[in-house]
Protein backbone atom coordinates (compact mmCIF):
# COMPACT_ATOMS: atom_id res chain seq x y z
CA UNK A 1 0.00 0.00 0.00
CA UNK A 2 1.31 3.78 -0.83
CA UNK A 3 2.57 5.81 2.23
CA UNK A 4 -0.31 8.43 2.48
CA UNK A 5 0.39 11.99 1.50
CA UNK A 6 -0.75 13.44 4.93
CA UNK A 7 2.14 10.59 7.07
CA UNK A 8 5.23 10.69 4.83
CA UNK A 9 7.84 8.31 5.92
CA UNK A 10 9.65 10.21 8.12
CA UNK A 11 13.35 10.97 7.26
CA UNK A 12 15.67 8.29 8.65
CA UNK A 13 17.84 10.07 11.18
CA UNK A 14 21.38 8.22 12.26
CA UNK A 15 21.57 8.43 16.46
CA UNK A 16 24.90 10.26 17.08
CA UNK A 17 25.92 6.72 18.66
CA UNK A 18 25.36 5.24 14.90
CA UNK A 19 27.12 8.06 13.16
CA UNK A 20 30.20 7.60 15.55
CA UNK A 21 29.87 3.61 15.01
CA UNK A 22 30.16 4.11 11.46
CA UNK A 23 33.34 6.48 11.30
CA UNK A 24 34.87 3.83 13.67
CA UNK A 25 34.02 0.68 11.80
CA UNK A 26 35.39 2.52 9.12
CA UNK A 27 38.56 3.47 10.32
CA UNK A 28 39.29 -0.01 12.12
CA UNK A 29 38.18 -1.64 9.21
CA UNK A 30 40.70 0.21 6.87
CA UNK A 31 43.41 -0.93 9.22
CA UNK A 32 42.56 -4.25 8.94
CA UNK A 33 42.07 -3.81 4.64
CA UNK A 34 45.76 -2.45 5.21
CA UNK A 35 46.98 -5.37 6.81
CA UNK A 36 45.51 -8.05 4.58
CA UNK A 37 46.64 -6.35 1.71
CA UNK A 38 50.54 -6.37 2.94
CA UNK A 39 52.73 -8.33 1.71
CA UNK A 40 53.66 -11.00 4.46
CA UNK A 41 56.99 -9.26 5.62
CA UNK A 42 55.02 -6.15 6.81
CA UNK A 43 52.07 -8.23 7.97
CA UNK A 44 54.21 -9.46 10.21
CA UNK A 45 55.65 -6.59 11.65
CA UNK A 46 51.82 -4.84 12.11
CA UNK A 47 51.26 -7.98 13.86
CA UNK A 48 54.74 -7.43 16.56
CA UNK A 49 54.57 -5.45 19.81
CA UNK A 50 56.90 -2.71 19.27
CA UNK A 51 58.35 -3.16 22.45
CA UNK A 52 61.07 -0.78 22.42
CA UNK A 53 59.15 1.96 21.35
CA UNK A 54 56.33 1.00 24.43
CA UNK A 55 59.06 0.55 26.79
CA UNK A 56 60.69 3.97 25.53
CA UNK A 57 57.24 5.78 26.37
CA UNK A 58 56.31 4.08 29.53
CA UNK A 59 60.28 5.07 30.73
CA UNK A 60 59.51 8.87 29.27
CA UNK A 61 56.14 9.08 31.00
CA UNK A 62 57.66 7.55 34.61
CA UNK A 63 60.81 10.35 34.62
CA UNK A 64 58.55 12.99 33.66
CA UNK A 65 56.25 12.07 36.73
CA UNK A 66 59.28 14.90 37.90
CA UNK A 67 62.70 14.20 39.70
CA UNK A 68 60.37 13.96 42.80
CA UNK A 69 57.30 13.14 41.63
CA UNK A 70 55.84 16.93 41.81
CA UNK A 71 53.48 17.11 39.26
CA UNK A 72 50.51 18.21 40.85
CA UNK A 73 47.26 16.52 40.09
CA UNK A 74 45.51 13.89 41.68
CA UNK A 75 46.13 10.89 39.82
CA UNK A 76 49.90 10.04 40.42
CA UNK A 77 49.66 6.73 42.45
CA UNK A 78 47.08 5.70 38.98
CA UNK A 79 50.05 7.09 36.58
CA UNK A 80 52.66 4.59 38.43
CA UNK A 81 50.98 2.23 38.46
CA UNK A 82 49.66 2.16 34.72
CA UNK A 83 53.12 2.60 33.64
CA UNK A 84 54.88 0.11 36.27
CA UNK A 85 52.10 -2.39 35.46
CA UNK A 86 52.47 -1.82 31.51
CA UNK A 87 56.81 -2.54 31.90
CA UNK A 88 56.09 -5.07 34.43
CA UNK A 89 54.22 -6.81 31.68
CA UNK A 90 56.62 -6.09 28.93
CA UNK A 91 59.24 -8.00 31.19
CA UNK A 92 61.05 -4.46 31.87
CA UNK A 93 62.85 -3.42 35.09
CA UNK A 94 63.01 -0.03 36.20
CA UNK A 95 66.06 1.34 37.78
CA UNK A 96 67.41 1.83 41.10
CA UNK A 97 67.07 5.62 41.38
CA UNK A 98 63.45 5.67 39.87
CA UNK A 99 62.55 2.63 42.45
CA UNK A 100 63.79 4.78 45.29
CA UNK A 101 61.88 8.12 43.81
CA UNK A 102 59.00 6.09 44.03
CA UNK A 103 58.96 4.27 46.85
CA UNK A 104 59.44 7.61 48.62
CA UNK A 105 56.89 9.34 46.50
CA UNK A 106 54.19 6.96 47.76
CA UNK A 107 55.10 6.71 50.92
CA UNK A 108 54.08 10.32 51.25
CA UNK A 109 51.00 10.00 50.04
CA UNK A 110 50.15 7.32 52.40
CA UNK A 111 47.86 9.11 55.11
CA UNK A 112 49.24 9.31 58.81
CA UNK A 113 45.13 7.34 59.41
CA UNK A 114 45.99 4.72 56.86
CA UNK A 115 45.25 4.21 52.81
CA UNK A 116 46.89 6.18 50.11
CA UNK A 117 45.64 9.95 48.77
CA UNK A 118 46.12 11.39 45.11
CA UNK A 119 49.26 12.94 46.28
CA UNK A 120 51.05 13.94 49.51
CA UNK A 121 48.55 15.44 51.41
CA UNK A 122 45.65 14.65 49.93
CA UNK A 123 42.84 12.74 51.80
CA UNK A 124 43.45 8.99 51.02
CA UNK A 125 41.20 7.60 48.33
CA UNK A 126 40.36 3.72 47.68
CA UNK A 127 41.07 3.98 44.21
CA UNK A 128 44.60 5.70 44.97
CA UNK A 129 45.17 3.02 47.76
CA UNK A 130 44.69 -0.03 45.76
CA UNK A 131 47.13 2.23 42.44
CA UNK A 132 49.67 2.44 45.31
CA UNK A 133 49.24 -0.80 46.89
CA UNK A 134 49.57 -2.36 43.26
CA UNK A 135 52.43 -0.09 42.02
CA UNK A 136 54.60 -0.86 45.24
CA UNK A 137 54.03 -5.07 44.67
CA UNK A 138 54.79 -4.43 41.36
CA UNK A 139 58.58 -2.48 42.05
CA UNK A 140 58.57 -5.77 44.43
CA UNK A 141 61.99 -5.92 47.48
CA UNK A 142 61.84 -5.32 50.94
CA UNK A 143 62.10 -1.67 51.07
CA UNK A 144 59.11 -1.18 48.83
CA UNK A 145 56.76 -3.84 50.71
CA UNK A 146 57.69 -2.80 53.73
CA UNK A 147 57.12 0.66 53.39
CA UNK A 148 53.14 -0.49 53.32
CA UNK A 149 51.57 0.29 56.90
CA UNK A 150 49.14 -2.96 56.61
CA UNK A 151 47.61 -2.25 59.98
CA UNK A 152 47.22 0.94 59.09
CA UNK A 153 45.06 0.32 55.93
CA UNK A 154 43.23 -1.83 57.78
CA UNK A 155 41.94 0.61 60.02
CA UNK A 156 41.48 2.74 57.46
CA UNK A 157 39.45 0.02 55.33
CA UNK A 158 37.19 -0.66 58.33
CA UNK A 159 36.45 3.43 58.50
CA UNK A 160 35.31 2.86 54.93
CA UNK A 161 33.20 0.16 55.52
CA UNK A 162 29.31 1.14 54.93
CA UNK A 163 26.49 -0.43 56.44
CA UNK A 164 25.06 -1.59 53.19
CA UNK A 165 28.05 -3.87 52.98
CA UNK A 166 29.68 -1.75 50.23
CA UNK A 167 32.47 -0.11 50.92
CA UNK A 168 33.06 4.51 50.21
CA UNK A 169 35.41 5.61 47.99
CA UNK A 170 36.59 8.24 50.72
CA UNK A 171 35.35 9.84 53.82
CA UNK A 172 32.00 10.69 52.95
CA UNK A 173 32.40 9.38 49.46
CA UNK A 174 30.47 7.40 46.74
CA UNK A 175 29.38 3.65 47.75
CA UNK A 176 29.95 1.41 44.46
CA UNK A 177 31.06 -1.51 42.90
CA UNK A 178 34.65 -0.12 42.54
CA UNK A 179 35.22 0.53 46.36
CA UNK A 180 34.46 -2.96 47.14
CA UNK A 181 36.75 -4.38 44.54
CA UNK A 182 39.80 -2.15 45.65
CA UNK A 183 38.51 -2.74 49.02
CA UNK A 184 38.85 -6.11 49.32
CA UNK A 185 41.50 -6.66 46.52
CA UNK A 186 43.68 -4.22 48.56
CA UNK A 187 42.83 -6.12 52.15
CA UNK A 188 43.46 -9.96 50.12
CA UNK A 189 46.53 -8.78 48.62
CA UNK A 190 47.92 -7.45 51.56
CA UNK A 191 46.69 -10.33 53.86
CA UNK A 192 44.30 -8.57 55.68
CA UNK A 193 40.93 -9.24 54.33
CA UNK A 194 38.38 -10.90 57.28
CA UNK A 195 35.04 -11.17 58.02
CA UNK A 196 34.19 -7.54 59.30
CA UNK A 197 35.27 -6.07 56.37
CA UNK A 198 33.76 -9.27 53.79
CA UNK A 199 30.25 -8.97 56.00
CA UNK A 200 27.85 -7.78 53.65
CA UNK A 201 29.79 -7.02 50.45
CA UNK A 202 28.33 -10.24 48.50
CA UNK A 203 24.53 -8.72 49.00
CA UNK A 204 25.51 -5.27 47.96
CA UNK A 205 27.59 -6.58 44.56
CA UNK A 206 24.64 -8.99 43.95
CA UNK A 207 21.96 -6.33 43.94
CA UNK A 208 24.37 -4.70 41.70
CA UNK A 209 23.73 -7.73 38.64
CA UNK A 210 21.49 -6.31 36.41
CA UNK A 211 18.75 -7.92 34.44
CA UNK A 212 21.21 -7.96 31.25
CA UNK A 213 23.62 -10.34 33.01
CA UNK A 214 26.76 -7.95 33.66
CA UNK A 215 27.14 -5.87 36.73
CA UNK A 216 26.50 -2.26 37.41
CA UNK A 217 28.42 0.31 39.28
CA UNK A 218 25.40 0.51 42.09
CA UNK A 219 22.05 -0.75 42.39
CA UNK A 220 19.77 0.04 39.51
CA UNK A 221 22.11 1.39 37.12
CA UNK A 222 23.46 -0.02 33.17
CA UNK A 223 25.65 -3.17 33.00
CA UNK A 224 29.04 -2.20 32.27
CA UNK A 225 32.35 -4.19 31.75
CA UNK A 226 34.69 -1.76 33.92
CA UNK A 227 32.11 -2.69 37.03
CA UNK A 228 31.22 -6.22 36.23
CA UNK A 229 35.20 -7.24 36.00
CA UNK A 230 35.29 -5.54 39.58
CA UNK A 231 32.08 -7.20 41.31
CA UNK A 232 33.07 -10.53 39.60
CA UNK A 233 36.75 -10.42 41.01
CA UNK A 234 35.47 -9.30 44.32
CA UNK A 235 32.88 -11.96 44.53
CA UNK A 236 35.94 -14.73 44.19
CA UNK A 237 38.37 -12.86 46.60
CA UNK A 238 35.31 -13.60 49.34
CA UNK A 239 34.21 -16.68 48.06
CA UNK A 240 30.78 -15.95 47.54
CA UNK A 241 30.81 -15.82 43.61
CA UNK A 242 28.48 -19.07 43.23
CA UNK A 243 25.68 -16.20 44.17
CA UNK A 244 26.35 -14.34 40.76
CA UNK A 245 24.16 -15.60 37.87
CA UNK A 246 27.55 -16.69 36.23
CA UNK A 247 25.20 -18.14 32.88
CA UNK A 248 23.85 -15.22 32.48
CA UNK A 249 26.82 -12.94 33.61
CA UNK A 250 28.78 -15.27 30.99
CA UNK A 251 26.40 -14.79 28.40
CA UNK A 252 26.09 -10.57 28.73
CA UNK A 253 30.34 -10.91 28.61
CA UNK A 254 30.65 -13.22 25.66
CA UNK A 255 28.41 -10.68 23.01
CA UNK A 256 30.40 -7.60 24.45
CA UNK A 257 32.90 -8.94 21.72
CA UNK A 258 32.40 -6.90 18.49
CA UNK A 259 32.80 -7.76 14.99
CA UNK A 260 35.83 -5.43 15.54
CA UNK A 261 37.53 -7.92 17.47
CA UNK A 262 37.45 -5.40 20.73
CA UNK A 263 35.31 -5.20 23.40
CA UNK A 264 32.55 -2.63 24.12
CA UNK A 265 31.78 -1.59 27.47
CA UNK A 266 28.47 -1.76 27.33
CA UNK A 267 25.07 -2.63 24.92
CA UNK A 268 25.15 -0.44 22.29
CA UNK A 269 28.38 1.40 22.46
CA UNK A 270 31.88 1.29 20.81
CA UNK A 271 34.56 -1.18 21.25
CA UNK A 272 37.49 0.26 23.24
CA UNK A 273 40.72 -1.01 24.22
CA UNK A 274 40.59 -0.94 27.44
CA UNK A 275 37.69 -3.53 28.00
CA UNK A 276 40.35 -5.75 26.44
CA UNK A 277 41.22 -6.68 30.16
CA UNK A 278 37.71 -5.88 32.27
CA UNK A 279 35.91 -8.06 29.66
CA UNK A 280 38.71 -10.20 28.63
CA UNK A 281 40.24 -10.19 32.30
CA UNK A 282 36.73 -11.09 33.68
CA UNK A 283 36.31 -14.37 30.72
CA UNK A 284 39.42 -15.44 31.90
CA UNK A 285 38.25 -15.48 35.82
CA UNK A 286 35.16 -17.70 34.76
CA UNK A 287 37.43 -19.58 32.75
CA UNK A 288 39.55 -20.65 35.26
CA UNK A 289 36.08 -20.95 37.79
CA UNK A 290 35.13 -23.81 35.43
CA UNK A 291 39.16 -25.02 35.50
CA UNK A 292 38.29 -25.40 39.15
CA UNK A 293 35.39 -27.06 39.48
CA UNK A 294 36.36 -29.52 35.80
CA UNK A 295 39.62 -30.47 37.61
CA UNK A 296 40.12 -34.57 37.02
CA UNK A 297 37.15 -34.81 34.73
CA UNK A 298 36.40 -34.62 31.09
CA UNK A 299 35.97 -30.87 30.50
CA UNK A 300 33.35 -31.24 27.78
CA UNK A 301 31.22 -33.53 30.04
CA UNK A 302 31.54 -31.38 33.53
CA UNK A 303 30.72 -28.25 31.60
CA UNK A 304 27.45 -29.16 31.20
CA UNK A 305 27.28 -30.70 34.32
CA UNK A 306 29.11 -28.34 36.98
CA UNK A 307 26.93 -26.17 38.81
CA UNK A 308 28.98 -24.57 40.97
CA UNK A 309 32.21 -22.11 40.81
CA UNK A 310 32.74 -22.66 44.42
CA UNK A 311 36.33 -22.65 45.33
CA UNK A 312 37.38 -24.51 48.32
CA UNK A 313 40.58 -24.42 50.29
CA UNK A 314 42.42 -27.39 49.09
CA UNK A 315 42.52 -29.66 45.83
CA UNK A 316 41.48 -32.98 48.04
CA UNK A 317 38.08 -31.14 48.96
CA UNK A 318 37.31 -29.60 45.72
CA UNK A 319 34.98 -32.52 44.62
CA UNK A 320 33.10 -32.20 48.33
CA UNK A 321 30.72 -29.45 47.13
CA UNK A 322 28.01 -29.27 50.06
CA UNK A 323 24.13 -29.25 48.44
CA UNK A 324 23.67 -25.69 49.08
CA UNK A 325 26.38 -24.65 46.81
CA UNK A 326 24.92 -27.45 44.43
CA UNK A 327 21.94 -25.61 43.56
CA UNK A 328 23.49 -22.14 43.97
CA UNK A 329 22.50 -20.94 47.03
CA UNK A 330 24.21 -19.04 49.41
CA UNK A 331 27.65 -20.25 50.73
CA UNK A 332 29.51 -20.12 53.86
CA UNK A 333 32.20 -17.61 53.76
CA UNK A 334 33.69 -18.73 57.13
CA UNK A 335 34.23 -22.47 55.98
CA UNK A 336 36.89 -21.63 53.52
CA UNK A 337 40.33 -19.98 53.93
CA UNK A 338 39.80 -17.06 51.49
CA UNK A 339 43.58 -16.59 51.59
CA UNK A 340 43.98 -19.56 49.06
CA UNK A 341 41.78 -18.24 46.58
CA UNK A 342 43.60 -16.11 44.51
CA UNK A 343 46.43 -19.07 44.06
CA UNK A 344 43.60 -21.81 42.95
CA UNK A 345 42.75 -19.32 39.93
CA UNK A 346 46.08 -18.89 38.58
CA UNK A 347 47.32 -22.77 39.40
CA UNK A 348 43.80 -24.05 37.55
CA UNK A 349 44.17 -24.23 33.70
CA UNK A 350 42.29 -25.41 31.33
CA UNK A 351 41.81 -27.14 28.32
CA UNK A 352 38.53 -25.68 28.02
CA UNK A 353 38.85 -23.07 24.67
CA UNK A 354 39.00 -19.58 25.79
CA UNK A 355 35.27 -17.96 26.42
CA UNK A 356 35.60 -14.93 23.54
CA UNK A 357 37.87 -15.09 20.37
CA UNK A 358 41.12 -14.77 21.82
CA UNK A 359 42.71 -14.18 18.59
CA UNK A 360 40.40 -11.71 17.50
CA UNK A 361 40.52 -9.67 20.86
CA UNK A 362 44.61 -9.91 20.48
CA UNK A 363 44.36 -8.25 16.74
CA UNK A 364 42.23 -5.61 17.86
CA UNK A 365 44.72 -4.78 20.70
CA UNK A 366 47.82 -5.40 17.79
CA UNK A 367 46.37 -3.73 15.02
CA UNK A 368 43.75 -0.85 16.14
CA UNK A 369 45.46 0.16 19.79
CA UNK A 370 48.80 -0.01 19.49
CA UNK A 371 50.27 3.40 18.07
CA UNK A 372 54.86 3.56 17.81
CA UNK A 373 54.77 4.16 21.95
CA UNK A 374 52.46 3.02 23.76
CA UNK A 375 48.09 1.90 23.04
CA UNK A 376 44.97 3.78 22.42
CA UNK A 377 41.07 3.15 23.04
CA UNK A 378 40.52 2.80 18.82
CA UNK A 379 41.54 4.51 16.12
CA UNK A 380 41.69 8.21 16.13
CA UNK A 381 41.98 8.93 19.90
CA UNK A 382 45.37 9.95 21.36
CA UNK A 383 47.47 7.24 23.23
CA UNK A 384 47.91 7.34 27.22
CA UNK A 385 48.67 4.86 30.20
CA UNK A 386 45.57 4.20 30.86
CA UNK A 387 45.20 2.45 27.84
CA UNK A 388 48.28 0.77 27.57
CA UNK A 389 47.91 -0.84 30.73
CA UNK A 390 44.51 -2.18 29.90
CA UNK A 391 45.57 -3.31 26.17
CA UNK A 392 48.58 -4.93 27.46
CA UNK A 393 46.62 -6.51 30.28
CA UNK A 394 43.90 -7.56 28.15
CA UNK A 395 46.45 -8.83 25.15
CA UNK A 396 48.29 -11.04 28.79
CA UNK A 397 44.48 -12.22 29.60
CA UNK A 398 44.14 -13.86 25.54
CA UNK A 399 47.45 -15.32 25.37
CA UNK A 400 47.33 -17.24 28.70
CA UNK A 401 43.60 -17.99 28.39
CA UNK A 402 44.26 -21.41 26.57
CA UNK A 403 47.30 -23.19 28.04
CA UNK A 404 46.94 -26.84 29.04
CA UNK A 405 48.75 -26.11 32.96
CA UNK A 406 49.91 -23.48 34.94
CA UNK A 407 53.39 -24.71 34.71
CA UNK A 408 54.01 -24.40 30.66
CA UNK A 409 53.87 -21.41 28.77
CA UNK A 410 50.61 -21.02 26.30
CA UNK A 411 51.11 -23.17 23.06
CA UNK A 412 52.05 -20.65 19.95
CA UNK A 413 48.97 -20.82 18.78
CA UNK A 414 47.49 -19.35 21.51
CA UNK A 415 49.86 -16.14 20.58
CA UNK A 416 48.91 -13.83 17.85
CA UNK A 417 52.11 -12.77 15.74
CA UNK A 418 55.60 -13.48 16.85
CA UNK A 419 55.73 -15.76 19.80
CA UNK A 420 58.09 -12.94 21.44
CA UNK A 421 54.95 -10.93 21.71
CA UNK A 422 54.26 -13.29 24.81
CA UNK A 423 53.58 -11.15 27.60
CA UNK A 424 54.19 -11.78 31.58
CA UNK A 425 51.42 -14.14 32.87
CA UNK A 426 49.15 -11.82 35.28
CA UNK A 427 47.10 -12.69 38.10
CA UNK A 428 43.75 -11.69 37.00
CA UNK A 429 42.23 -10.94 40.16
CA UNK A 430 44.33 -8.22 40.81
CA UNK A 431 46.15 -7.40 37.85
CA UNK A 432 49.31 -8.10 39.11
CA UNK A 433 52.32 -9.89 37.30
CA UNK A 434 52.24 -13.18 38.57
CA UNK A 435 55.54 -13.30 39.79
CA UNK A 436 55.59 -10.05 41.78
CA UNK A 437 52.37 -11.34 43.30
CA UNK A 438 53.73 -14.76 44.53
CA UNK A 439 56.61 -12.40 46.17
CA UNK A 440 53.94 -10.22 48.17
CA UNK A 441 51.77 -13.31 48.88
CA UNK A 442 55.24 -14.95 50.82
CA UNK A 443 56.16 -11.39 52.26
CA UNK A 444 52.50 -10.79 53.57
CA UNK A 445 52.11 -14.35 54.95
CA UNK A 446 55.62 -13.82 57.07
CA UNK A 447 54.71 -10.46 57.79
CA UNK A 448 51.29 -11.97 59.55
CA UNK A 449 53.05 -15.14 61.54
CA UNK A 450 55.73 -12.26 63.15
C1 LIG B 1 39.91 -0.93 39.57
C2 LIG B 1 38.95 0.09 39.11
C3 LIG B 1 38.85 1.33 39.87
C4 LIG B 1 38.23 -0.15 38.03
C5 LIG B 1 37.34 0.81 37.35
C6 LIG B 1 36.48 0.07 36.38
C7 LIG B 1 35.95 0.92 35.28
C8 LIG B 1 36.79 1.14 34.06
C9 LIG B 1 34.75 1.42 35.33
C10 LIG B 1 34.17 2.13 34.18
C11 LIG B 1 33.55 3.42 34.56
C12 LIG B 1 32.57 3.90 33.49
C13 LIG B 1 31.16 4.04 33.87
C14 LIG B 1 32.96 4.17 32.29
C15 LIG B 1 32.00 4.61 31.23
O1 LIG B 1 32.62 5.47 30.51
P1 LIG B 1 32.08 5.91 29.09
O2 LIG B 1 30.62 6.18 29.12
O3 LIG B 1 32.98 7.02 28.67
O4 LIG B 1 32.45 4.66 28.20
P2 LIG B 1 31.58 3.62 27.36
O5 LIG B 1 30.94 4.38 26.27
O6 LIG B 1 32.61 2.67 26.85
O7 LIG B 1 30.61 2.96 28.31
ZN1 LIG C 1 38.87 3.05 27.28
Amino acid sequence: MDPSPSSPVPEYKPTKTQEDQWVVESQIFHNYNLFCNSPPNLQAVLLEIQRDNHIEYLMKGLRNLGPSFVVLDANRPWLCYWILHSLALLGECVDVALERNAIDFLSRCQDEHGGYGGGPGQMPHLCTTYAAVNSLITLGGRRSLKSINRAKIYSYLRRMKHTSGGFSMHDGGEIDVRACYTAISVASVLNILDEELTQGVGNYILSCQTYEGGIAGEPGSEAHGGYTFCGLATMILINEVNRLDLASLTDWLVFRQGIEGGFQGRTNKLVDGCYSFWQGGAAMLIQRLHAATDEGHDSAESDEGSTSSELSDDEESDSEISPDQEEGHDCEVDQVDSASIPVHIVRRHTELPPLFQSHALQQYVLLCSQMEGGFRDKPGKHRDFYHTCYCLSGLAAAQYSWSKDADSPPLPRSVLGPYSNLLEPINPLYDIVLDKYYEAREFFTKASEL
